[in-house]
């Protein structure tokens, strides 16, 4: 896709005259090239589905250039004036192929007789969209087939459109759960890989989930499926300015079960909301809602002095919640993330409260110790995250999570450090992989000999958050993203 988010302009591609049947491996030609890059430019004429066309390019941006289908998406469906019905149709197949990703290649490799790193990638995104359409959703199979051939006539013309022709066809013979009984392994012999391919997710992720859950692990499947739902908007009221009732009332949206700031929205674009535009309230998942007012709760041993500190604070949203809960008190927050743009976002977030923003490495911010209270709300994989980012979960690797658990132990450590005595650290991830939460924080206490508080007891009124001393929430049980906390009191001396 262009950088004005338009579709490539396209001629025949040379590899395009070759339908392959099964067995012909011709049709896929070379792996993962987009053609179109190497186009003179047209002019710009609105094709004629441009549902899929969109949906066709946000996929090609994902694995061209690492981009994100929840930032492309809407700038594109903005720039190309979608109606409602075309930008619905877009967004369901542009998010569903990228969740679903797994389980299509499977299926189309099948089908195709090939794995799918031999075809090309630019058929390889239409192949994933149309196998989605005819697996899971009500498109009727003949109109799934034929516009995925036509994108990629237009495109590369009618040998290439073979190829994908006869993929889908057979891809079209059997339902998702003919393909399941097929291709999956046996549910009794190793149920995690079962679910992992049913539900879509590549193994190590839906291991690392059976594992966070523990005695609870029947509950994989939930998770699973919690991914590939639709989160809702929620919406913090910012404290000191607005209550969840009043925020309630003006917004038309739902008080949320959890934390005293949340309101739930169902429908709408959050961001034409005028408390919203006006900086009464933001959006935020009830779960960061809920770590970042643990902090607030945790008992010190000694007085609050209001010296807060939020050591990993870009974007932003649980350091302007921290600041708007110290402002009432008439205390204040430091900010530190190292990223500029990123410290750009919370100096925005943050603006009328008092939070003081500092570009730098947390593991050594040069700033004075004796903080009473410091968020580390984690640089982590994400995986708590995954239903509001269509193709993380097929991008993150079992390989990053060592160096993130290393860059999470100096980041705690650093916050121990810079606590006073009686003072306490909230640990926060929103991952639920037991390597980044409790691992970390088991480190922390044997090093450091710090104390670890109930941290069940600063989420009051939240049911089924494990067995202690952290807390795990899970957007199966309570809606939320699958954030992990734990509070750490630093002993005096
Ligand atoms: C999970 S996000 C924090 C989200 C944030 N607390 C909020 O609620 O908006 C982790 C942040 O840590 C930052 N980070 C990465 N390495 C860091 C480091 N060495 N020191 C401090 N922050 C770091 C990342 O840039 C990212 O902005």
């Amino acid at each position: 896709m262009s950088e004005s988010g338009r579709p490539p302009r396209g001629k025949r591609n040379a590899g395009g005259r070759n339908p392959a049947g099964r067995g012909g491996r011709s049709g896929g030609g070379k792996p993962n090239r987009n053609p179109a890059s190497e186009h003179a430019p047209r002019p710009w004429k609105p094709p004629a589905d441009p549902a899929r066309v969109a949906a066709r390019d946000v996929l090609r941006a994902v694995r061209e250039r690492d981009a994100y289908a929840n930032l492309v998406l809407p700038s594109l469906l903005r720039e190309r004036h979608l109606d409602a019905r075309d930008a619905a149709l877009a967004t369901e197949l542009t998010y569903g192929a990228a969740r679903a990703r797994g389980l299509l290649d499977a299926v189309i490799a099948d089908a195709a007789n090939r794995p799918v790193d031999e075809i090309d990638g630019a058929l390889l995104d239409v192949l994933r969209l149309g196998a989605y359409q005819l697996l899971r959703t009500r498109v009727a199979p003949h109109a799934a087939v034929a516009t995925s051939v036509d994108l990629v006539r237009a495109e590369f013309g009618s040998g290439r459109a073979g190829f994908v022709n006869a993929v889908l066809r057979r891809v079209g013979e059997r339902s998702e759960e003919e393909w399941i009984t097929l291709l999956a392994p046996d549910p009794d012999r190793d149920p995690v890989g079962h679910l992992a391919f049913r539900y879509a997710h590549p193994l190590w992720i839906a291991q690392a989930f059976a594992h966070a859950l523990g005695s609870d692990a029947s509950e994989l499947a939930d998770v699973l499926a919690a991914d590939d739902a639709r989160p809702i908007v929620h919406l913090v009221a910012r404290p000191g300015v607005i209550t969840a009732e009043e925020l309630a009332l003006v917004t038309g949206g739902e008080l949320g079960p959890w934390s005293p700031y949340a309101v739930h929205l169902e429908h709408g674009d959050p961001g034409r909301l005028e408390p919203v535009r006006e900086g009464m309230a933001a959006v935020q998942d009830e779960g960061s809602q809920l770590v970042a007012r643990a902090l607030t709760l945790a008992p010190l041993v000694g007085e609050d002095r209001g010296r807060w500190l939020d050591l990993c604070a870009g974007p932003g949203g649980k350091a302007a919640l921290l600041g708007a809960i110290a402002a009432i008190d008439g205390f204040a927050v430091d900010a530190v993330e190292p990223v500029d743009h990123r410290a750009e976002l919370v100096r925005k977030t943050a603006r009328d409260l008092p939070v003081t923003v500092h570009i730098a490495d947390g593991r050594e911010p040069g700033l004075e110790p004796g903080y009473d209270r410091i968020l580390v709300d984690a640089p982590c994989t994400g995986l708590g995250a995954l239903r509001r980012r269509p193709e993380a979960r097929w991008r993150r690797q079992p390989g990053d999570v060592a160096e993130l658990v290393r860059l999470q132990k100096e980041l705690l450590a650093s916050a121990i450090g810079l606590l006073r005595p009686g003072g306490v650290v909230l640990y926060s991830t929103c991952s639920p992989h037991v390597s980044e939460t409790v691992a970390v924080v088991s480190d922390a206490v044997r090093r450091h000999g710090v104390e670890q508080l109930d941290t069940r007891e600063l989420v009051p009124g939240v049911p089924q958050v494990g067995e202690g001393p952290g807390v795990q929430l899970w957007p199966h049980r309570h809606g939320t993203d699958a954030m992990f906390m734990a509070a750490l009191r630093k002993p005096e001396r």
